[in-house]
């Protein structure tokens, strides 16, 4: 039995989050691939070691004094190695690092710092072999992953080890740039080991019990679910639940290897199995909701528009021709709107706006700024019929104004748009209806 576990940064803040780090580790003697974040917020108002490198580099490449930054940075790990008692000292990393942004090293580079280092210290600590994920992950000059060298890499190095810390977060190009993932990207890390190595089950820990049917900042001691499938958690993911980065699936899902997400701080509780099919029934006919703010929808009235040919591809290559990708595309007989992530259109809805006018001539277009989508998944609602009612008429209830309303013909989601303001009281409204009232 072979697994993987990856640590967040909430996990590893502290010396106290490293020790219940390390207990689980021993815990089960098959969890034996270590891939650690950098040390995240110890509370709410504190800053995540990834942020503070990258002010730090922002004030090097600014030619500003940045070393007070960087000794506020090593002082984190410091308190780390201390508490631990580890013998392990980090001055000639640090010496290195310094030098690196004094030379420009660049942004990447400096942000990777953060899992390198707690990397180090995680290795130490467990005395498991160190493994510079510069060495066994690899991108290709556009910054996208090159998957056949990654695998074929990972398999090399992790086939004759039998512990081992592979930072999360970063790797590098052929010629040892260092290139890392967007943010969160440690999860990706975490299933490209996995991958690699055909682990038995892949561990996301955390600091929440699992997914939750809805955010926990939006919805007081969210339920937890207990199964979901990875179309699920896709969706979910993409729609805003931050808990795992939403290309962390793809390696893992291919090679059928479950991700349970577990919490550092209960590690008792079972968490989350993200699975590729079940039979098990969910427990609600909703698995999960998640939402994003900062949408806007571009109405275009045209009479007959339905009889007219072309009339959607025509429209759409505007949004092509000026790089803006649509999220949604909702349409009646005589309108058609397209959501769009508002701060992208801002910069160019003049130039967006013409382009719709010669195109296709409407007879008139419209913008609403600031509207939100609400996602509201679950294999579930294939099933039950009078969902969608049934989110209407809680939303009706809460006084939320639906603009929009979308469900996808996999009958796996419903997309809902509302105003930002109602972003949260939708997303309570139906969280009410569906699981609170079924309690
Ligand atoms: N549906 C959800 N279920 C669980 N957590 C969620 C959900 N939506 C958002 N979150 C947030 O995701 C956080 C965990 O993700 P993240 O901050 O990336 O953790 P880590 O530092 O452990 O990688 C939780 O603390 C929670 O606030
Ligand atoms: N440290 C990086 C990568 C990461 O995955 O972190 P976390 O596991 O704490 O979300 C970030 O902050 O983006």
């Amino acid at each position: 039995m072979k697994k993987v576990v990856k640590f967040g940064g909430s996990s590893l803040a502290s010396a106290e989050q490293f020790k219940k780090v390390g207990k689980i580790i021993h815990e089960d003697s098959s969890r034996r691939y270590v891939v650690p974040s950098a040390p995240g917020k110890r509370f709410s108002s504190d800053t995540k070691v990834t942020d503070m490198l990258y002010e730090c580099y922002g004030a090097a490449e600014n030619g500003k004094n940045f070393k007070p930054m960087l000794e506020k940075i090593q002082a984190r790990y410091n308190e780390i190695i201390q508490g631990l008692g580890l013998n392990l000292s980090l001055k000639d990393e640090f010496e290195k690092i310094r030098e690196n942004f004094e030379a420009k090293a660049g942004r990447e580079y400096a942000a990777s710092r953060g899992e390198y280092l707690n990397g180090i210290i995680m290795a130490n600590y467990l005395n498991f072999e160190f493994i510079d994920a510069a060495q066994v992950i690899f991108f290709n000059e556009d910054g996208t992953l090159n998957n056949d060298k990654t695998n074929t890499m990972l398999y090399e190095r992790l086939k004759g080890c039998e512990y081992a810390v592979i930072p999360g977060f970063y790797g590098a190009l052929d010629d040892g740039t260092v290139k890392t993932f967007s943010r969160g990207g440690s999860d990706i890390t975490g299933s490209l080991v996995a991958r690699a190595i055909t682990a038995d089950l892949y561990e996301n820990w955390t600091d929440v019990s699992g997914f939750l049917v809805a955010d926990p900042r939006v919805v007081n001691n969210p339920e937890v679910i207990d199964t979901i499938t990875y179309r699920e958690l896709r969706e979910l993911s993409y729609m805003g639940a931050s808990v795992l980065h939403e290309d962390a699936i793809f390696p893992v899902r291919k090679a059928g290897i479950p991700i349970n997400i577990r919490n550092t701080n209960a590690p008792e509780e079972k968490g989350t199995l993200i699975v590729e099919s079940t039979c098990r029934r969910p427990r609600y006919t909703i698995t999960g909701i998640a939402g994003k703010k900062g949408f806007a929808a571009i109405n275009i009235d045209k009479a007959m528009m339905n009889s007219e040919i072309g009339f959607g591809r025509k429209v759409l290559e505007v949004f092509e021709e000026n790089g803006i990708s649509f999220e949604h595309m909702p349409s009646g007989i005589d309108t058609m709107t397209i959501f769009v992530h508002q701060p992208e259109f801002v910069e160019k809805e003049q130039q967006v706006i013409a382009g719709i006018h010669r195109a296709v001539d409407p007879d008139f277009v419209e913008l609403e700024a600031d509207l939100a989508l609400i996602a509201v998944v679950g294999r579930g609602m294939k099933a039950t019929r009078g969902t969608a009612g049934r989110i209407f008429s809680a939303l009706a209830h809460a006084r939320v104004n639906v603009k929009m309303i979308d469900q996808g013909s996999s009958e796996l989601n419903i997309i809902i748009g509302v105003k930002n303001n109602d972003f949260e009281t939708a997303i309570r409204a139906i969280y009410d209806i569906f699981v609170t009232a079924q309690l």
